[in-house]
């Protein structure tokens, strides 16, 4: 008899087996390093790449600059504007990095409305490590009093959510080389893990399995 299958596609295969190149938004608290990974990742997939923070509306900036952390209110509009950037890649069937916090849930639900390719790369670790990475910045907006803000808003990514996550403490060029390989299909180190997610939850791997069947 045939019937659906009983087990769906790994997302993970599904990933591979995509036409289309990957949507990669790089995620976690500030100070985690999404823009340097993201910028690495974009250039050595060869795709374009959004730094969030250069869309934030100069209230925002000022916001996070005198040390009060963003609400659900002040991040509304930049969330349109990244969402409408990767719905616009979708619709071009281009790949696209960003930068961005992502930190609550449907935060995510809103950026990957528009594409089902959407996977998150999230970088998370240890406080106190990134605090002391955020101090080593200069000219940087973000003062370091603001991460227990965000530490307290970070959702995350449940199990039927499309991402990769790493630990911090990893070099950044190691995270890229691994997320490169599983995101065209080459060799990918066992240190990452992958939450695939089920078919039923709004994850590309159900969606990318759906388009290539
Ligand atoms: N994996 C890593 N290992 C060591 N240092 C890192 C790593 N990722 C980022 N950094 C450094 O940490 C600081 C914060 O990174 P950044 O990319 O600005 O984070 P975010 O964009 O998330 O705020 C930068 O000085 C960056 O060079
Ligand atoms: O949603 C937010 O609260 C902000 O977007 C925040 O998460 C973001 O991290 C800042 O823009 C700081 O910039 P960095 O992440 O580059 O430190």
């Amino acid at each position: 008899m045939n019937g659906p299958p009983i087990a769906p596609p790994l997302p993970e295969t599904a990933i591979r087996a995509s036409t289309l190149p990957p949507v990669v938004v790089v995620m976690g608290v500030a100070g985690c390093g999404k823009s340097s990974v993201g910028q690495t990742l974009a250039l050595a997939l060869g795709l374009g790449f959004i730094e969030g923070d250069a869309h934030h509306p100069p209230a925002n900036i000022a916001k996070m600059s005198s040390g009060i952390p963003l609400n659900d209110g002040d991040r509304d509009g930049w969330l349109g504007t990244l969402a409408g950037f990767i719905a616009e890649a979708d619709r071009d069937g281009r790949g696209l990095v960003v930068a961005c916090s992502a930190l609550k849930r449907r935060y995510r639900d809103r950026l990957r409305g528009g594409c089902k390719r959407v996977i998150f790369l999230h970088l998370h670790g240890d406080k106190a490590l990134i605090v002391s990475r955020m101090g080593a910045r200069t000219a940087h907006f973000m003062p370091t009093a603001l991460i227990d803000s965000q530490f307290a808003d970070l959702e995350t990514p449940g199990a039927d959510e499309a991402v990769l996550s790493y630990e911090v403490t990893m070099p950044a060029a190691a995270i890229v080389a691994d997320a490169c390989a599983r995101l065209t299909g080459g060799e990918a180190d066992k240190t990452s893990s992958y939450n695939g997610g089920s078919a039923a939850g709004p994850n590309v791997g159900g969606e990318a399995a759906g388009r290539n069947a």
